[in-house]
């Protein structure tokens, strides 16, 4: 049964630390699901989802199967387990992967802390290992965690982009099948075995363009343009900067809106509470402190909110030279101390570079290199090129 998202909106919730809003996503998600089942004259169905990983990934001509190949350095698997993770009412989620990527598969549910996923083990074919998840749903074994649901969702670990809603058409729509061994062995599409072996009729749900399967290379290339899109759509530019100064960070702020077109552009009044609504792009102006106090703020804080678990955080550190004041050389020593900080922000996924706006007298002109500025940080951000981390760039 394959699923189709009605167009993705922003990217799944991120870390654990972020329990505020993963609290009211759960209940929302899961009030979804009674509604549904309100609305149909019958209480909601128990469900769960099974997810055939056991893949060798032929055509993507790599090494690595598809659904271990890395987006944005994470594998793939993972941002489509973190899609049917945020859906509160799908109890339980049954991996199926080869013996030999058993750990690889144990180390990715580790590393980004995914929950509620058991692994069973892949079989030869695709409905093979579909087969060796249900059989794990219907086992009665003593210690067996597992409840038994009454709806299962099969969906291919290498479509990343689910969304809730379909989820809940295919949940209404599910009815029971069974397939012979012919058909685990020859077939491929799931809605033939369910019309030919289904007593009931099946029904096929429309999804949206965006539910395609990573099938090539080319796919990955995709997957990871629609992620960056994703994750740049919300841009906070948190300022130091006071009374005189406030004016140079008011007009970058409103040329970022300009040039990030349907970006939300927000001032980092309250941090804690953008941290927690998934922000993951900052543009630390730094004014009035000297060097990088206000960066290494913000730095400590996304360090304490594990916002960069799942998604690489791209901070820019802004810096003016007004070198009527400041001499150049003097100014450039002080800010190639980027270089380290960026050294100890990448190991926490936190993609840090600095820019150097040059600060004349003239209103003109300062206008000019703040517009060269906000060129800047928008290819940073929409890149996430991780060559440019600690590199001073001067506008
Ligand atoms: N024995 C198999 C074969 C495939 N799959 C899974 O079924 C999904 C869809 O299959 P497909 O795109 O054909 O994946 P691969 O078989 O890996 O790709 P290829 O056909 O290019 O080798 C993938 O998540 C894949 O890992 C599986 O669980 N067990
Ligand atoms: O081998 P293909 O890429 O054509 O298709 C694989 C699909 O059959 C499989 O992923 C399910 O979507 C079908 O139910």
């Amino acid at each position: 049964m394959e699923l189709g998202p009605p167009g993705g909106s922003g990217p799944a919730e991120p870390g654990p630390r972020l329990r505020g809003l993963r609290g009211a996503d759960a209940a929302a998600s899961a009030s979804s699901l009674s509604r549904f089942g309100a609305e149909a004259g019958c209480r909601a169905p128990a469900v769960a989802a099974v997810l055939p990983a056991g893949g060798s990934g032929e055509r993507m001509g790599v090494p690595t199967p598809k659904q271990f190949c890395p987006i944005l350095e994470r594998p793939l698997i993972s941002y489509t387990l973190q899609a049917l993770e945020r859906v509160s009412w799908i109890k339980d989620i049954i991996v199926a992967v080869t013996r030999e990527n058993m750990e690889t598969m144990k180390g990715i549910i580790q590393r980004y802390q995914h929950k509620r996923i058991s692994l069973v083990e892949a079989g030869v074919t695709r409905h093979r290992s579909i087969f060796n998840g249900l059989k794990a749903l219907a086992e009665d074994q003593p210690n067996c965690r597992l409840s038994k649901p009454e709806v299962v969702i099969i969906h291919d670990a290498v479509r990343p982009f689910v969304e809730e809603d379909v989820l809940l058409k295919v949940v209404t729509a599910a009815q029971e099948h069974g397939c012979s061994d012919y058909d685990l062995e020859f077939g491929t599409e799931c809605l033939h075995l369910a019309l030919k072996y289904s007593h009931i009729k099946a029904k096929l749900v429309e999804g949206s363009p965006d539910l395609w399967k990573v099938t090539y290379k080319r796919d990955l290339y995709a997957a990871e343009s629609i992620i960056k899109e994703r994750i740049s759509q919300k841009v906070c530019v948190v300022m130091d900067t006071k009374e005189d100064e406030e004016h140079v960070g008011h007009c970058l702020e409103e040329m970022l809106k300009t040039e990030l077109n349907h970006v939300k552009v927000t001032s980092g009044q309250d941090l804690q509470q953008i941290i927690l609504e998934q922000c993951y792009n900052f543009v630390c102006v730094n004014v009035m402190t000297s060097d990088f106090e206000e960066t290494q703020r913000l730095l400590n804080m996304l360090e304490e909110s594990n916002l960069s678990i799942l998604y690489p955080v791209v901070v820019i550190s802004v810096h003016f030279l007004d070198y009527e004041s400041v001499p150049l050389g003097q100014k450039m020593e002080k800010v190639m101390q980027i270089r380290e900080f960026a050294k100890e922000a990448k190991k926490r996924n936190i993609l840090l570079s600095g820019l150097l706006i040059y600060f004349p007298q003239e209103e003109q002109k300062l206008r000019e290199s703040l517009r060269q500025g906000t060129t800047i940080i928008s290819a940073l951000i929409k890149e996430r090129n991780s060559g440019l981390i600690g590199q001073l760039l001067v506008a």
